[in-house]
């Protein structure tokens, strides 16, 4: 049978000028994810958001969102989003604000159960242009979600957040999830997620190097590489050894990068390798990311 996407990237590139950012992207989201896209700045994180708004257009391939075009109002009508960057007009009280945009869709959560998870009640008569920026970034989150989309795109979601408003935004996002919903997230830190995601994307320049399930991200954590440190009294060998992926040698402090430490210990008491200064640094997932996005 099949599958009913609700988001379908087909061979994606987008260029700016003849600057290649986003390269043969190929994606398919489903209902009720829970989706974080991660990379380094630049990496083409808020391009690609972009892209699924219908705010760029790709330079080749295809992109549908509930079946059709990101630009049709028929398919725009299922999501929701920030901006990274926000900003809302003058004149406008928060209240007004977010009556105009929940008016927008046929079957949006009321406006009181947003406002209070969100700290919003005692601003709703003030202009929204003069709340401070934790604030704002507050009412940008109740946007996304007064709709009760199908879909929501929260692109950096907490930067400028206090812990307060951190915690209520995760708790939202499980709820969402809950109810079966997609949430589509950019950020930089891969720990602040891997609590709530169910999907980690992780972009470098333009291309997707990993696009992992919690089930799968826990695989690569267990097959991240350990450094093992220590000093050799002379010049050392390692050869014959089943556990090492490489050496560095400075000045016979050795660090040997392993996917299994224990199993590399045997072997040095098997060979009979003198060590002292014994360290060993297991790599988390994170760095492993980051590893990846260097191309290390
Ligand atoms: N309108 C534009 N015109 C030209 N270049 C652009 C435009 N928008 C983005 N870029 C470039 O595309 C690249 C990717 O930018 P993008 O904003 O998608 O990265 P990002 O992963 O979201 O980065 P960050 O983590 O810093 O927000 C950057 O090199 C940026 O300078």
């Amino acid at each position: 049978m099949k599958q009913d996407f609700i988001l379908e990237f087909k061979n994606i590139t987008k260029n700016y000028g003849k600057i290649n950012i986003i390269k043969n992207l190929n994606l398919n989201i489903s209902h009720n994810e829970v989706i974080g896209l991660l990379g380094v700045n630049g990496a083409g994180k808020t391009t690609t958001i972009k892209m699924m708004l219908g705010q760029e257009i790709p330079t080749t391939g295809k992109i549908k969102l509930f079946g059709k075009n990101p630009t049709n109002p028929e398919s725009r009508i299922h999501i929701g989003s920030t901006p990274q960057n926000i900003e809302f007009p003058e004149g406008l009280k928060t209240l007004e604000i977010i009556q105009f945009v929940q008016a927008h869709y046929p079957n949006p959560l009321p406006i009181q159960e947003m406002v209070e998870k969100f700290g919003l009640t005692n601003f709703l008569e003030l202009k929204a242009s003069k709340l401070s920026g934790g604030q704002k970034r507050r009412l940008a989150l109740a946007l996304a979600f007064i709709g009760n989309p199908k879909i929501v795109f929260l692109d950096e979601p907490t930067t400028g957040l206090d812990v307060e408003a951190r915690k209520i935004l995760w708790e939202v996002i499980k709820d969402y999830k809950n109810k079966g919903k997609t949430i589509f997230l950019t950020t930089h830190y891969l720990e602040e997620i891997e609590q709530i995601a169910t999907r980690i994307l992780f972009l470098q320049k333009g291309e997707i190097i990993a696009d992992e399930s919690v089930e799968g991200l826990q695989k690569l954590a267990n097959s991240t590489q350990s450094k093992v440190s220590f000093d050799c009294g002379t010049e050392c060998s390692f050869e014959g050894f089943q556990t090492i992926d490489s050496v560095i040698n400075k000045n016979r402090n050795y660090t040997l990068i392993t996917k299994n430490s224990d199993a590399l210990i045997y072997e040095l008491v098997k060979h009979n390798i003198p060590f002292s200064n014994l360290q060993i640094k297991k790599e988390n997932l994170e760095s492993a990311f980051l590893n990846l996005s260097k191309g290390e």
